[in-house]
């Protein structure tokens, strides 16, 4: 089995609303960090929600660990550890009190690794959660999610209203999560930064439809972006066209292998947050 998670053809919609997921499809390989990308409204939350199983989907299959996700075999819950941005913690608790709940909630508890994460995240141990800023409750939301031996994370939106010093600390333990190639993670975050700190491999989502998956490697390796006008964008191979972005005199475009890119134009430098750009802003051509 070399993949931890592999979504097939899910669809999901909703009454009252015209958005769908077409035939989402991606796998996430033991022991890899994939980054989730697309703007507001792209299908993230819905695509996460159908993996939990908050979400009830249409059709499509999720395997996770090698079998079909189903809904009603709760044990499941325990190997996947959930972030949310809106996720509801037990306001009236103390952190020190929620170790006592979640031992009877989850099996393989450990009060070891959820106070050791406190520590490292400096969250008080006695004062009530309802007091907590929001960065601090991201924190332990995370502490959570890591203190029951899952091997899958899902982190919707994990480092959202993070300070700096916060955010490297959640990122280093998510990579040491990773580390002996038994776990991974499935990460969105509109902070491109983030993603291109961690992430091993990149999904762009828009509209509910996967653009692209591609290793971050294969990226920053192969990929390239060019500024042409219309008679040099001919010249490039439609093949190696990912996303077009421009008006009738010039245009960016991403290709997937710069080698193959005409003699006369050269890729610049770019970043993940440029591909970003031109996939969600652009034409797929
Ligand atoms: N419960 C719901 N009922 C109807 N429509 C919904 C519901 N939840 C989400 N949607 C719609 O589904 C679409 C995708 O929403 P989703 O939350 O999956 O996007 P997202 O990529 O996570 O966005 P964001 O980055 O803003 O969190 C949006 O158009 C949203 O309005």
């Amino acid at each position: 089995m070399t993949s931890i998670l592999e979504v097939n053809q899910l669809q999901k919609t909703y009454v009252d609303s015209s958005f769908g997921l077409k035939d989402v499809s991606f796998t996430i390989p033991y022991g890899s960090i994939v980054g989730f990308i697309g703007e507001n409204g792209a299908g993230k939350s819905t695509t996460m929600g159908s993996i939990l199983g908050t979400l009830q989907k249409d059709s499509g299959t999720i395997k996770i660990f090698g079998e079909e996700r189903n809904p009603k075999d709760v044990h499941i819950n325990e190997d996947i550890g959930a972030v949310f941005d809106t996720i509801k913690l037990p306001g009236g608790l103390t952190v020190a009190k929620m170790d006592r709940v979640f031992q009877q909630i989850y099996a393989n508890w450990s009060k070891e690794t959820y106070f050791k994460l406190i520590q490292l995240f400096s969250l008080p141990k006695n004062k009530l959660v309802s007091s907590f800023s929001r960065g601090m409750s991201m924190k332990l939301s995370v502490a959570v999610a890591l203190s029951h031996e899952a091997k899958l994370l899902i982190l919707d939106e994990a480092t959202v209203g993070l300070d700096p010093g916060g955010r490297e600390d959640v990122l280093t333990v998510l990579r040491d999560f990773v580390k002996d190639q038994k776990c991974s993670i499935l990460l969105s975050s509109h902070i491109t930064s983030d993603i291109e700190q961690i992430a091993d491999s990149l999904i762009f989502i828009k509209g509910g439809e996967i653009l692209l998956q591609a290793t971050k490697e294969e990226i920053l390796g192969n990929y390239g972006i060019v500024q042409c006008d219309p008679i040099e964008y001919r010249n490039i191979p439609s093949n190696i066209r990912v996303a077009t972005r421009g008006n009738d005199a010039f245009f960016d475009v991403l290709v997937s292998n710069k080698e193959e890119l005409p003699s006369s134009l050269k890729s610049k430098r770019f970043s993940i947050d440029d591909v970003t750009l031109l996939i969600m802003r652009g034409e797929r051509v």
